[in-house]
């Protein structure tokens, strides 16, 4: 089993995860040793996060022997979050592909610590912080990128609360920000994701610190849905917005959000909720773009970006 509760970790011959589909009500760790288990637990989000899905589609490659089709299946099993197919490549282009694989690992536990370090520094010693969806252990190799912050306020002895959107229609924000926390002993307040403008409006809240699954070379930032009505509501009421993330998620190849392309998933995923009919229309993209203009600054490993973030994006990539 894995020593460290975490989203995924490495056996030696297999990739095993939380399968955080069953939480909170089970905290179960599968094994994933095909190909086919680890796109599976992709797609269906048993594990999910950008970082951490970078770090399984790593792992991943691994299980697919030399067999390059198998690889690129693993890359395309999600679109939005660039870690995915930037680390599938990194190890197929690599001499030594376990070495590389364990590596991208091993940088993302760092990458946390640092982006803890760099975004406690951005806060009052005493934050009340508002998120959305999960950024935490279940979304990276280490201690989480928005939530990691939190976490480095705790250890740093600093008085911290969090206001967790619930994040529908899979609720990471009710599900699991709320269950890591609780199980971190953090204050954690679950509310709907309609809430958040009203609670903004209450002047209690610090700062808004989001995830990212992609960031384009000029700040525009996809991630889960209802992060762009967070930004907004955050300019109106003069709240600081930050995303917090890895060099990783950082996309140069991209030069705008207009063109990232946004995960569709299964209208179900919706009418399950209110027992709709399947002759029922849905629309259910699971990120929005937030555009750089409402970007505080971008809490990365290398230190906290601020705009213009073509230059300082290009900059921590040099
Ligand atoms: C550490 S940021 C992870 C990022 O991924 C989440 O999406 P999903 O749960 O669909 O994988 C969300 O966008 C988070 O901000």
């Amino acid at each position: 089993m894995m020593a460290v509760r975490t989203a995924v970790g490495w056996t030696g011959d297999a990739i095993e995860i939380i399968d955080q589909t069953l939480l909170p009500a089970e905290e179960r760790i599968i094994r994933l040793s095909t190909v086919d288990e680890v796109v599976d637990a992709i797609q269906r989000l048993a594990v999910r996060g950008a970082p951490a899905i970078g770090v399984t589609g790593a792992l991943g490659v691994l299980l697919a022997g030399d067999d390059d089709a198998e690889a690129e299946r693993i890359a395309s099993a999600r679109p939005t979050a660039v870690n995915l197919r930037w680390a599938v490549e990194r190890v197929l282009a690599a001499s030594d592909r376990k070495a590389e694989a364990l590596a991208i690992l091993e940088e993302d536990v760092a990458a946390c610590r640092a982006i803890g370090s760099y975004g406690r520094a951005e806060l009052p010693e005493a934050s009340k912080i508002l998120t959305v969806c999960n950024t935490g252990r279940l979304a990276t190799a280490g201690w989480g990128t928005a939530l990691g912050v939190v976490y480095a306020k705790q250890e740093a002895g600093e008085p911290v609360e969090v206001f967790a959107c619930e994040t529908r229609p899979l609720l990471q924000g009710a599900r699991l920000t709320a269950w890591e926390l609780d199980d971190a002993g953090i204050p954690v307040t679950v509310l709907p994701d309609g809430a958040a403008p009203a609670l903004l409006a209450g002047g209690q809240i610090d700062a808004v610190i989001v995830g990212a699954d992609r960031i384009a070379a000029n700040g525009d930032t996809a991630n889960k849905i209802g992060t762009y009505a967070l930004a907004i509501a955050a300019r109106h009421h003069g709240v600081p917005f930050y995303v917090a993330a890895p060099r990783s998620t950082l996309d140069p190849a991209t030069p705008h959000g207009a063109v990232i392309e946004i995960e569709e998933r299964d209208g179900s995923e919706i009418r399950s909720i209110a027992g709709l009919e399947e002759s029922t229309r849905v629309w259910n993209p699971a990120f929005d773009v937030t555009p750089a203009s409402l970007i505080t600054g971008l809490i990365t490993d290398a230190g906290v970006l601020r705009a213009p973030f073509g230059p300082a994006i290009e900059g921590v990539l040099s």
